[in-house]
């Protein structure tokens, strides 16, 4: 009889995991909940948020009666993130440390601590977003060997598993995810990426989930609140559909809407050229780019210039674009330019 699949579940002690482990179960696996903690400091009123989301987590396992593990990434975060965040602050950039936060820790020191440590087949996360691979896929994954050297980067090139929007565009993810490497995204299953947060919602409602459903909803950028990123950004930009062009054949390949030149810098970075002004641009964000509902990937704003922006070396996921055959896979391989 074959060994049931292994999933470890980050739970925030919020709806939205607590309801993703609740499907994982639904679906046959065995699935352990594990809570992060990542900062350590009392707020003004003198409390620690995470002690109480803590044992949010710990009762939605009780619930669901899976095993729950607590880890403390306190000194990761702070090194990682926080540090990165002053860093780019005393700079004068506006950083963004919720793509850096799933890069650094949800999706390299929780994924390798549930692989490595627990044994997990598959993580998965309560974030709204879809991967192109079916959950047998995903499982598949830990026995795929990868060739080393230049082999590897070809085989990251075929094999890249896309990275896409959530069904819903309110609570779509796809942004804040767009760092995450090939390795943890082929590992990753996002069991809510077909759903609407209502659903989610009237879900843990049903399933004496009652103690979840009252928090405070995070949206990532939580000075933005609710709303469709897409709706929000095209208040400060200007939509004009462009082309992708195949950099093989000239063929294009879809139109995209955010209309730039992509050139790569021979010291690696990337030059974006915007066919129009766009507003609100600052150094240490993130220029995230889509080709349909399909993320392919992001840099961090180095430079600005009259019409153009500077993206920092490696910091780009898979399929962005051209890379030097002996960079990193997991900054993955190259596309097409986007014109
Ligand atoms: N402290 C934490 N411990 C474990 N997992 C976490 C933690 N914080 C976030 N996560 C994971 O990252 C996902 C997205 O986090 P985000 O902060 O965007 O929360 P959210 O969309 O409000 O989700 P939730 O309702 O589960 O809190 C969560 O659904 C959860 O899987």
């Amino acid at each position: 009889m074959q060994a049931l699949r292994h999933v470890v579940c980050a739970l925030s002690g919020g709806v939205d995991s607590a309801v993703a482990a609740l499907l994982l179960r639904r679906r046959g696996y065995q699935v352990t909940g594990v809570f992060m903690k990542n900062w350590d400091s009392l707020d003004e009123h003198g409390v620690c948020t995470a002690d109480k989301d803590c044992e949010d987590a710990y009762r939605v396992c009780q619930i669901l009666d899976i095993p729950f593990h607590q880890v403390s990434y306190v000194k990761e975060y702070w090194n990682d993130v926080f540090s990165d965040f002053l860093n780019e602050y005393e700079k004068g950039r506006t950083p963004n440390p919720d793509i850096v936060c799933n890069k650094h820790i949800k999706f390299s020191c929780f994924f390798h601590y549930a692989v490595d440590n627990l044994g997990a087949d598959a993580i998965a996360t309560g974030h709204y977003a879809r991967t192109s691979l079916e959950d047998e896929e995903v499982f598949e994954q830990k026995h795929v060997k990868k060739p080393e050297g230049l082999f590897r980067n070809r085989f990251e090139v075929r094999n890249a598993v896309k990275l896409l929007q959530a069904a819903d565009s309110f609570k779509d993810q796809t942004f804040f995810l767009s760092q995450v490497s090939q390795d943890a995204l082929r590992r990753t299953i996002f069991p809510l990426g077909g759903l609407t947060k209502e659903f989610v919602k009237k879900i843990a409602a049903e399933n004496r989930l009652h103690h979840v459903l009252q928090k405070k909803e995070s949206m990532g950028m939580c000075f933005i609140g609710k709303r469709n990123f897409e709706h929000f950004l095209l208040q400060y930009l200007q939509p004009r559909p462009g082309h992708f062009i195949s950099i093989e054949d000239n063929k294009v390949l879809g139109t995209h809407k955010v209309p730039c030149v992509l050139t790569l810098n021979q010291d690696g970075t990337v030059w974006v050229t915007a066919v129009q002004a766009v507003r609100a641009l600052a150094t240490g964000q993130f220029a995230v780019f889509y080709k349909g509902d399909e993320c392919l990937g992001s840099g961090k704003i180095l430079r600005l210039g009259p019409s153009a922006y500077t993206l920092q070396k490696g910091q780009r996921r898979a399929g962005m674009a051209t890379e030097s055959p002996s960079d990193s896979p997991e900054d993955g391989p190259g596309l097409s330019p986007l014109l």
